[in-house]
């Protein structure tokens, strides 16, 4: 099963190899501002999904969360680390 880490380091390497159809370097060449529109997008149906829709939705949901959340780590140059410091 794949983890945040092993999904941290497949995104990294997207964004030097590039490889064609990825969705991630769709993502990264859209920049931040657009990066941070699909975090909050989907912090919002991580909510929605939380109050009217089942558990394994909301899981879903939150973990399409994550991946954008890491998508921003990623184009922001941030590392695991510097996110884990604050933990
Ligand atoms: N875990 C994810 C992941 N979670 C969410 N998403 C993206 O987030 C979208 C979900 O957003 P929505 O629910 O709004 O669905 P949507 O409205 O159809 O999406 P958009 O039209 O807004 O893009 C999906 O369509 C994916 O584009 C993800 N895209 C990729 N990954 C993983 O990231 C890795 C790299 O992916 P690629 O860069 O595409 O190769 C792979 O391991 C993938 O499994």
């Amino acid at each position: 099963m794949k983890t945040f880490e092993t999904l941290f380091a497949e995104l990294t390497e997207k964004a030097v190899t590039r490889p064609a159809g990825s969705g991630t370097v769709a993502q990264l060449d859209a920049g931040v501002h657009a990066i941070g529109k699909k975090v909050v997008e989907e912090a919002a149906e991580v909510w929605m999904a939380a109050e009217y829709q089942s558990d394994a939705e909301t899981a879903e949901e939150i973990s399409q969360l994550l991946y954008h959340l890491q998508v921003l780590m990623v184009a922001k140059g941030l590392t695991l680390e510097d996110v884990y410091t604050h933990l």
